[in-house]
């Protein structure tokens, strides 16, 4: 068997260590009561701890971005943890300082510490790694004499440069944790996977990742074709010349200062593989409540808000040939009942599929188990952005800095 390019925690004896483990369990808050919501990414993390019941661990995660709603401390993380896990998981409200390291130092085989949400300290998120930068943080500096290895299982995070996540590189090991491996491991298979056609198909409001990934998708054959339904679909339709209306002209302004430049990109696209991309062909209005053709005026004031019956049919074909098949992002505005029926049929089509799936994403992740379809799309990923990314075969940061640390720390 081939080597793996990063370390695995196979690689390692962590009996006794003091163990740094970076995971990601960045979660959907309810923004008045400040609540988790959903725990899935907890859940997925209770193998990797489990492995270290004989060791120090001391857990490092963010949550939110600054301004944001869900931009609160991960105390409530750490109980919630805690419950799941049978254990005990102390939370240390600070990341970096005297009192984190009296509490590791003070720690026995077995025992859990969290720290406070990563996202509070400027160094974690302004601070890119340029080779030395993030190696001078106050965070790395402070944190890297307390440990004897550095387990990075931040799968949903891995497109991010961001301190905790790739700061300890020249340090010591950086392994990469079990749930990074499952990720990995299942991702590889659907791109060294030889059935054609491979088909993805991408909606939601996240428009500038679904747009930069389109390039590579379609040149490096990683799919053959692409399904575009939610606002992604406007803007490729937008960038066509097609009449989307100047509500939904305005909400992809909204999402995106630098949409111009968006639109090009999606000009070029459609120049270089208008046959490998598919559109719907209808929609249904919001707040109307009516179809209207692709093409035809679009009233004032009206959203495409979710994909009508043509589409579905027509996408649903395209998806009963698939053999491969990715799957990121709804149809349309699924959590209004009224404008949810694209997504439902087109989720039903994918569950139905023989083919072999990957599924990621907060929002699709959600509406597939709304619509009880979780037992039958295959993997679920944990990342959203993570997982087209890693798709996308472009560079990703927590990789690169796992191999250049097995290369730097293992040799050859
Ligand atoms: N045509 C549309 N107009 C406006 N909003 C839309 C439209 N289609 C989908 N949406 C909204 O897009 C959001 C989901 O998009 P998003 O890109 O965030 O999905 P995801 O990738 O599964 O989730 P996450 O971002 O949490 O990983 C939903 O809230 C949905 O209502
Ligand atoms: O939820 C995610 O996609 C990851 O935790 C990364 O979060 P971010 O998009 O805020 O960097």
């Amino acid at each position: 068997m081939d080597r793996s390019p990063f370390y695995t925690m196979d690689d390692f004896d962590f009996n006794g260590k003091r163990v740094y483990l970076r995971i990601d369990i960045n979660s959907p808050i309810n923004p008045i009561t400040g609540e988790v919501v959903d725990d899935t990414r907890f859940i997925h993390y209770l193998r990797t701890i489990n492995e270290l019941k004989n060791s120090k661990v001391v857990i490092i995660a963010h949550q939110g971005r600054p301004g944001d709603s869900d931009f609160v401390s991960l105390r409530q993380h750490a109980g919630h943890l805690g419950r799941l896990l049978g254990r005990d998981v102390l939370f240390v409200d600070s990341l970096i300082g005297s009192a984190v390291e009296t509490a590791i130092r003070n720690m026995k085989n077995g025992d859990i510490i969290m720290l406070e949400n990563s996202r509070f300290y400027s160094e974690e998120i302004l601070i890119k790694d340029d080779g030395a930068a993030q190696k001078n943080t106050f965070i790395v500096r402070n944190l890297s004499k307390l440990f004897d290895y550095f387990i990075i299982d931040a799968f949903p995070a891995i497109h991010r440069d961001q301190t905790t996540l790739t700061g300890f590189k020249d340090i010591k090991p950086n392994i990469a944790g079990r749930l990074m491996e499952t990720e990995i491991n299942s991702i590889d298979r659907f791109m060294n996977s030889k059935s054609h056609p491979k088909l993805a198909i991408m909606g939601g409001a996240k428009i500038r990742d679904a747009i930069k990934v389109t390039g590579p998708f379609l040149e490096k054959g990683i799919v053959d074709n692409i399904i575009f339904g939610g606002v992604a679909a406007n803007i490729f339709l937008w960038a066509s010349g097609i009449d989307i209306g100047k509500r939904n002209m305005e909400f992809i302004e909204k999402q995106d200062k630098n949409y111009k430049k968006l639109l090009e990109e999606c000009k070029s696209l459609l120049s270089r593989f208008s046959d490998r991309i598919y559109l719907p062909e209808d929609f249904m209005l919001n707040p109307l409540q009516t179809e209207i053709k692709t093409g035809e005026k679009v009233p004032d004031g009206q959203l495409l808000a979710d994909i009508g019956f043509e589409s579905i049919k027509t996408f649903s074909s395209i998806i009963e040939k698939a053999k491969n098949i990715f799957l990121n992002g709804p149809m349309g505005m699924y959590e209004i009942n009224e404008y949810s029926l694209g997504t439902r049929e087109i989720f039903n089509a994918v569950s139905q599929s023989p083919a072999s799936k990957i599924v990621g994403g907060g929002h699709t992740i959600n509406a597939i188990n709304e619509f009880g379809l979780s037992d039958s799309m295959g993997y679920i990923s944990t990342g959203g952005g993570a997982l087209i990314n890693y798709l996308s075969g472009e560079p990703i940061p927590v990789i690169d800095s796992l191999v250049y640390n097995r290369k730097k720390f293992g040799g050859n």
